[in-house]
């Protein structure tokens, strides 16, 4: 990816909240423009607190943060009217008229009237054969497309999606995607909260990790699943074996289905992988095999080894 200026650049940050509970620990965090940015995350890690703070809805406890170059306490609106959120939960008022709670967003920006920018964005979304439609008449994805077009109503460079597709049906989670791939081309930069892997697997130039008010990994997503992918190895065996024979000892396999199966974890960057090693031990111990296949291991298998690493630590 070149080398692009930081649209977003959080120092420090640390929320405690009244509870005295400490949502945020420190985090620093730079997006960069035109990016897709991805924040993973177990449940309670502190991502909403995170985007509810850049976007200027809670107060942070120390730390700063600047959106297109403006401090969001300091120049709250200069930050808030470049940025688009799409939130959790569905909230616009369903009797509305489509075109009219979209033209009434971008007003409430204080932006001039646009109907050619408006008219676009329904376009593009798909909407504009339903902009005389009530929102309760609408479908499910439909009103999530209503959402996001009243976040770019008032031409944000930034837009967070917090959670886009929770709740939603296979089908409409892969229409989201593309939708989400088709905004990008124009240039807004897009931050999305998830816990679908496969989300963030899907979309994301960079993935963030956060657990427990940490930030504990920022990477660029293909570098990422290079550098911590696995491979596992399973053997299917000719007969079951009712323990792993201690000659494999140094290959730390387990066995699989009921005996049937034997299961050996590899790194793939690794010189050598001991795939070879292990399948000759295999035929110097007797021990016959009907099957062999490899599996890549997946974002979420790295996101769960981490989390489950930090709650070790
Ligand atoms: N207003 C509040 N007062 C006290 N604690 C809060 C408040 N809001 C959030 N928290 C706590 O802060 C932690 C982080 O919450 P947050 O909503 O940021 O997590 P999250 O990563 O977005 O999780 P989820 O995926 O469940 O939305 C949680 O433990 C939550 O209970």
């Amino acid at each position: 990816m070149p080398r692009m200026a930081s649209i977003i650049t959080v120092s420090g940050l640390t929320k405690s909240y009244a509870s005295g509970f400490q949502a945020l620990k420190g985090v620093d965090l730079k997006i960069e423009e035109g990016e897709i940015f991805a924040l993973l995350g177990p449940n309670g890690a502190g991502k909403t607190t995170m985007i509810s703070i850049i976007c200027g809805n809670v107060r942070a406890t120390g730390g700063t943060v600047t959106v297109a170059g403006h401090d969001i306490v300091r120049d709250y609106r200069g930050s808030r009217s470049a940025i688009g959120l799409v939130p959790q939960e569905l909230h616009t008022d369903a009797f509305e008229r489509v075109i009219d709670t979209v033209t009434f967003s971008r007003g409430l920006f204080g932006k001039p009237r646009n109907d050619a920018y408006i008219e676009k964005i329904l376009r593009d979304l798909s909407l504009w054969d339903k902009r005389h439609s009530k929102i309760l008449e609408l479908s499910g994805g439909m009103k999530r497309r209503v959402m996001i077009a009243k976040a770019l109503s008032h031409e944000p460079r930034v837009l967070f999606l917090d959670e886009p597709t929770a709740g939603v049906d296979v089908e409409l989670r892969r229409d989201m995607w593309k939708l989400i791939g088709e905004l990008r081309q124009t240039g807004v930069t897009i931050i999305l909260t998830t816990h679908y892997i496969e989300e963030a697997e899907e979309m994301a130039d960079r993935v963030g990790v956060i657990d427990k008010g940490e930030l504990i990994l920022v990477e660029e997503k293909t570098a990422l699943m290079k550098k911590l992918g696995k491979k596992s190895l399973t053997v299917v065996l000719a007969e079951p074996l009712a323990a792993v024979p201690p000659e494999l000892a140094e290959w730390q396999v387990t066995l699989k289905a009921d005996g049937h199966e034997i299961e050996y974890l590899f790194d793939t960057q690794a010189e050598r992988t001991g795939v070879s090693s292990l399948l000759r031990k295999l035929g110097d111990l007797g021990i016959g095999y009907k099957d062999l296949n490899t599996q890549q291991s997946s974002l979420e298998d790295i996101f769960v080894s981490l989390v489950h690493q930090e709650k070790v630590a």
